[in-house]
């Protein structure tokens, strides 16, 4: 029977539709991926309608025909941890790491974070939308269509507040879904030094306010040597939990503090970093509900030579899911095609577990695995054509800008430029 849509795309060489299931895949379930080929689909008023094959497709009408040319099509990516908004940049920090200063000292002389924060506490509400815009823009040419955001750049409530008011708006306005994250335990600032525990009082006093404006579904700690506790941590996620917020953690980054089992033992969506995660925190990844969020880009930016233990985690059976980290720091890049390719090169994750890592696990680490992360009848079609033969392709080929078109809820707003006519 003859359907008509808005638009089909047809003559799909792989497409990955990621439906295989519901929840994040854990351990050997991130080895399955199905593949269709020689696909196409149906999309009508910015939903997914039909999916089948190209010998099919031309029995339907539609108003706009995209040909994939026999190349690769999956959902847009979904990159589950970003601190998108902030004011400055510090490139002026990559001397000091290239003489070996620990990214923990660079933290304590009141660089790092501190430096972050200096400037966004100047930037007005508008100099840091149009800037979070700009980098937001870039993540969709690389085919993300889905952002979790973070703030923690103020360490004080206006500033905070004024970070997440940015994510709400861009979320309004920007074709890009943004998942909100309040990290205002990021860092001690200096007028709080020695008093941790009033500063961390203080952000949990914020909360209502958070909650009264809708700004943020997650709260976020950055649990570090030298910044706060694994018990200071605890007691701030679980205060977050009991007012109805997820939580997220920044843990065992840097130093092995086993905050990778305090996000276990509390309930975290997630664990993000885990590079020090200890082996009784790895099995207790596999035990639980809680995702490993791993960030290669981080360990390859302050160079330490250590990543997360990807493959202990798999085989205990964790959820993994991928994200590039984006931040001035310690990973300044919105590009998660690369750290596609470090976790093949470093993670040794295979093709089939990255590429669920980076659809269907990410978008259960921001609890939009319901809307995001996957191709199927009724859902956004939030889709990415590439310009790749297949899915392995993406993590192989390093470093380069991969797509070709990307789509959000049916309609195209990224297409890769061509070279002008010569
Ligand atoms: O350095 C930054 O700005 C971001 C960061 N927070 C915790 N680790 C890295
Ligand atoms: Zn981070």
């Amino acid at each position: 029977m003859t359907k008509q849509f808005d638009t089909i795309i047809e003559n799909i060489g792989q497409l990955l539709t990621m439906d295989h299931g519901d929840g994040p895949l854990k351990g050997k379930e991130m080895s399955e991926l199905p593949v269709l080929t020689n696909a196409a689909i149906g999309i009508n008023e910015g939903l997914i309608d039909w999916i089948g094959t190209h010998e099919e497709a031309q029995s339907h009408k539609a108003t706009e025909r995209i040909d994939a040319e026999g190349k690769l099509v999956t959902p847009g990516l979904v990159d589950p941890h970003t601190h998108l908004v902030f004011g400055g940049s510090r490139e002026h920090e990559m001397a000091l790491k290239q003489q070996g200063v620990p990214y923990l000292e660079i933290l304590k002389r009141g660089g790092g974070i501190l430096s972050t924060v200096g400037a966004t506490r100047e930037a007005s509400e508008e100099e840091l939308l149009k800037k979070a815009r700009f980098h937001l823009d870039r993540m969709i040419s690389y085919g993300v269509t889905t952002v979790e955001a973070k703030s923690g750049y103020g360490l004080d409530k206006e500033t905070e507040l004024k970070q997440l008011r940015v994510t709400k708006k861009l979320n309004e306005e920007h074709a890009a879904d943004l998942v909100s994250t309040f990290l205002g335990a990021h860092a001690i600032p200096p007028e709080y030094k020695e008093r941790s525990g009033e500063f961390l009082q203080e952000m949990l006093d914020m909360l209502s306010d958070i909650e009264k404006e809708d700004l943020a579904e997650f709260v976020d700690i950055f649990c570090e040597t030298g910044v706060f506790t694994v018990e200071q941590s605890r007691r701030f996620l679980k205060a977050a939990k009991e007012k109805g917020f997820s939580v997220k953690i920044h843990a065992d980054e840097i130093d092995p503090l086993g905050g990778t089992e305090m996000a276990t033992e509390i309930g975290a969506t997630s664990g993000d970093h885990l590079v020090g995660a200890s082996d009784k925190g790895i099995q207790a990844l596999g035990e639980t509900d809680t995702i490993a969020v791993l960030l290669p880009g981080t360990s390859f930016y302050l160079n330490k030579g250590k990543f997360a233990n990807a493959r202990g985690m798999l085989e205990a059976g964790a959820a993994v899911a991928l994200s590039t980290d984006f931040n001035p720091g310690s990973s300044p890049t919105e590009n998660l095609q690369f750290i596609m390719s470090l976790a093949s090169l470093q993670l040794k994750m295979t093709p089939e577990e990255i590429w669920n890592a980076v659809t269907v696990n990410s978008s259960y680490a921001i609890n939009r695995g319901d809307q995001a992360g996957k191709l199927k009848e009724g859902r956004k079609a939030d889709i990415v054509l590439w310009d790749a033969p297949n899915y392995h392709y993406i993590p192989y080929h390093y470093g380069v800008n991969h797509t070709d078109t990307v789509m959000k809820n049916g309609r195209i707003i990224y297409r890769k430029e061509k070279l002008h006519e010569q």
